[in-house]
């Protein structure tokens, strides 16, 4: 903190500055705008919609429904979306196959995207296998534990499938150890060097996850398991720095933190340390909190999400991950 004359009361009045609205806005030192958001999709196979009750206003959404939705995150001026998929529990297998399947639902997915608005919205794509394993993990299990090298063999695969559908940013979300420099390596054998990565570089076992749980139909699969092994603690702070420098070395374009409220503080240390794009994932229990006592009467449901989303920026974010993406961009639409 620099440091400031003393001065003698009342000389110094910070109220001066709130007083009128042109003030406030004139002092402003962040903003949000539509440009900061990035809208997680879940879809399933079928058409229409399908509600998801542990988050509200967030519905799985069918094949009709993606040209839609995606010509409306552009007019919005979103611009990025994350696919993840509700897959059939009849494709779920011990050894998530369906994840390399090159006509698997997010690749279908993206390429119905791309058909729709090709370069003008970004796509993102998942890469674990939780969406397609029968025990809900994030990779291939051997006894009770989840193995990591083989397990990277598979997520390359798998962005690679995902590219050549169309994806723009492979977002690497399974925290086995060095996925990034094998993925990297693997897309740019593939022809695929223009893909970037978004690597979740610092995600924590979480409870505030579960409601995605609901969405992807995992939950019942994780049946109480942990993921533990390979997410990190909630204890850790540096750890978060490290796991982060280890994938910006091994090529990373942008990392991720995830959740996003609760670790603010590690969103802020590393932009700080790092200086490079920074994306928080405001997840699906955090959205779900926030509508729930909203539903309730208990808080303003359109200030709060503003109010959240500018903690982001506050701490440092280039961008959020937030499934308020379309809601917010409106109203900042709106008030613009
Ligand atoms: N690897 C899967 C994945 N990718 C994003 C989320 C959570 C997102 C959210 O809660 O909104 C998860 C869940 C998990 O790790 O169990
Ligand atoms: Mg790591």
């Amino acid at each position: 903190m620099p440091e400031f004359q003393r001065a003698p009361y009342p000389t110094t009045r910070m109220r001066r500055i709130r007083r009128h609205d042109w003030a406030r806005r004139m002092v402003a030192e962040n903003a949000l705008t539509a440009a900061d958001l990035i809208w997680p999709w879940f879809v399933f196979d079928g058409n229409g919609r399908q509600r998801v009750d542990s988050l509200p206003g967030v519905d799985r959404l069918g094949a009709d429904q993606i040209a839609r939705q995606a010509v409306m995150a552009c007019e919005l001026g979103i611009p990025a979306i994350a696919v993840f998929p509700a897959t059939d529990s009849k494709l779920k297998t011990e050894d998530a196959r369906e994840a390399t399947n090159a006509d698997n639902l997010v690749c279908r997915t993206v390429r119905a995207i791309k058909a729709e608005v090709g370069d003008s919205l970004g796509v993102i794509c998942d890469v674990a296998l939780d969406p397609y394993s029968s025990h809900g993990h994030d990779g291939l299990v051997v006894g009770d534990y989840v193995v990591n090298d083989e397990t990277v063999e598979v997520l390359c695969q798998q962005s690679i499938v995902q590219a050549n559908a169309g994806c723009d940013i492979i977002a690497p979300s399974d925290m086995m150890d060095g996925r990034i420099g094998a993925i990297r390596t693997a897309l740019d054998g593939a022809g695929k060097s223009d893909v970037q990565i978004m690597s979740y570089a610092a995600k924590y076992a979480s409870a505030f996850y579960g409601p995605f749980r609901d969405a992807v139909g995992s939950s019942g699969n994780l049946a109480g398991g942990s993921k533990k092994t390979y997410q990190q603690s909630p204890t850790q702070s540096d750890e978060a720095l490290h796991e982060v420098a280890l994938d910006l070395a091994e090529g990373a374009d942008s990392v991720m933190v995830k959740p996003g409220m609760p670790y603010l503080d590690i969103v802020h240390r590393v932009k700080s340390t790092f200086a490079v794009p920074t994306f928080a994932y405001q997840v699906s229990g955090e959205y779900a909190m926030i509508c729930a006592a909203a539903q309730n009467g208990w808080l303003n449901r359109s200030q709060v999400m503003i109010e959240s989303l500018m903690g982001f920026k506050r701490a440092g974010a280039d961008g959020v991950l937030t499934y308020f993406a379309a809601d917010a961009a409106k109203l900042l639409k709106a008030d613009g």
